[in-house]
C-alpha cells in the first residue's frame, strides 16, 4: 500500500493542461524529493494531494483510500483526507506560513490550534515548538524571527495536527547554508523519529541528494521518472572509460573479475564502466593480466547534469 498514490491526475487552467496524466507513487516513511523547473506543475500536484486545488481529472489515493475530505487551507493545516478510519492527517508547507508577525510564535501556533479544534491545544503547541527547535523562542514575536525561524515556525504549523504526511513546497528557499542545514536535518528528523511521510520539492539538489529515499521527476506536468536515491546514486556514481590494445580480452577478464559493474563496448573499441567503480582495482586488475592500457579515464555525473538532462528529456517528449 502507498502512502501516496496519484492515478490519472490532471489539472487544467485556462486550456492548458499543466499537470497531465500524473501519476506518482509514494511509500510510506519515504522522504520523497520532488524535482521540476520553475513551473513544471509541482506546487500544483501537492495542491492536488492535499484538497487545496480541485483535480479537473485524476484522483488522489492516501493510505489505499481515496482523498476526498475537508481540504486544508494551503498552508500550515494538517485536516483529514478521507473518510472514517482511512483519513489522514496531511501537514502542508506549501506557501508562505501566514504567520502573524505581531504575535508570539506560541500565540500563532495556538490561534490555529483553536481554529482547527485541535485537542489540548496548549500542550501540543509546546510540543511542536520542541520539535522544530524553537523552545526557547515561544514568547518571542516573530516580526523578530529569521528566515529560518519562519521557516520552522510555519513547519509547526504544519506538525500541529500529528500528520501522517507532510507536503513541503521548497521549504529551504530563502535559507542561508545553517538554517538549510537546519532545516534538512528537522526533516530528517521528523520522518525518522515520527515516521511522517515527506513530500518535498526543491531546486537546491545537494540538500534533496543528503535526504531523500525517492525521486520523482516532473516536466511540463508530466512524471518523467521515479526512482530510488540508490539508482540516482549508481547513475551519477563514477564512471570510467577505458582503451586497450585487446578489448575482447580485457572486457572478458574484468567482466569476471567485477561482475557487479556495468560493461558497454563503445564503437571507438573503449569500455565504458559504471555502477559502483573502484578506479584503482580495475587498474591492478588489468596491469596483473598485462593488458596494454592505451587511455583510462574517470567521469563523475553531476547530479544536477542528471536530473537537467531529465527533465529537458521530459519536456521534449511533451
Ligand atoms: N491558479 C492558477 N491559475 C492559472 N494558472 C496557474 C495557477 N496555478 C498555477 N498555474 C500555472 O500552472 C503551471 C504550474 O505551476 P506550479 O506553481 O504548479 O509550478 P511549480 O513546478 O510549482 O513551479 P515553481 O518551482 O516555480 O514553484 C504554471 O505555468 C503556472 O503559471
Amino acid at each position: 500500500m502507498y502512502a501516496i498514490e496519484t492515478r490519472g491526475l490532471t489539472k487544467v487552467y485556462g486550456g492548458r493542461r499543466v499537470v497531465d496524466d500524473f501519476a506518482m507513487t509514494v511509500q510510506p516513511g519515504d522522504i520523497y524529493g520532488f524535482v521540476g523547473r520553475n513551473g513544471a506543475g509541482k506546487s500544483t500536484v501537492m495542491k492536488m494531494i492535499c484538497g487545496d486545488v480541485a483535480p479537473t481529472a485524476g484522483e488522489v489515493v492516501l493510505f489505499g483510500c481515496e482523498a476526498d475530505g475537508e481540504a486544508p487551507a494551503s498552508t500550515g493545516a494538517s485536516a483529514p483526507r478521507g473518510k472514517g478510519e482511512g483519513a489522514r492527517r496531511i501537514g502542508v508547507l506549501i506557501e508562505e506560513p501566514g504567520l502573524l508577525p505581531g504575535l508570539s510564535a506560541y500565540r500563532n501556533l495556538m490561534a490555529k490550534a483553536l481554529a482547527w479544534g485541535i485537542v489540548d491545544a496548549p500542550a501540543r503547541c509546546e510540543e511542536t515548538l520542541r520539535l522544530v527547535g524553537l523552545a526557547g523562542a515561544g514568547s518571542r514575536k516573530v516580526r523578530g524571527f529569521s528566515l529560518g525561524m519562519k521557516q520552522r515556525l510555519g513547519l509547526a504549523l504544519a506538525l500541529l495536527g500529528n500528520p501522517d504526511v507532510l507536503l513541503l513546497d521548497e521549504p529551504f528557499n530563502g535559507l542561508d547554508p545553517e538554517a538549510t542545514r537546519a532545516m534538512r536535518n528537522l526533516i530528517v528528523r521528523l520522518n525518522q523519529s515520527l515516521g511522517i511521510t515527506v513530500v518535498v520539492s526543491s531546486h537546491v539538489l545537494d540538500q534533496l541528494d543528503r535526504m531523500v529515499t525517492r525521486y520523482g521527476v516532473i516536466a511540463e506536468g508530466r512524471l518523467v521518472r521515479q526512482m530510488s536515491a540508490a539508482e540516482v546514486a549508481a547513475e551519477c556514481g563514477s564512471s570510467l572509460r577505458v582503451r586497450t590494445a585487446d578489448t575482447a580480452c580485457a572486457l572478458a577478464l574484468l567482466q569476471e573479475a567485477f561482475p557487479a559493474l556495468t560493461f558497454r563496448a563503445e564503437p571507438d573499441g573503449s569500455l565504458a564502466i559504471s555502477g559502483d567503480c573502484d578506479a584503482a582495482a580495475v587498474a591492478q586488475a588489468l596491469r596483473d593480466n598485462e593488458q596494454v592500457v592505451l587511455e583510462f579515464t574517470q567521469d563523475h555525473r553531476d547530479i544536477e547534469d542528471y536530473f537537467v538532462e531529465l527533465m529537458e528529456g521530459g519536456a521534449s517528449h511533451v
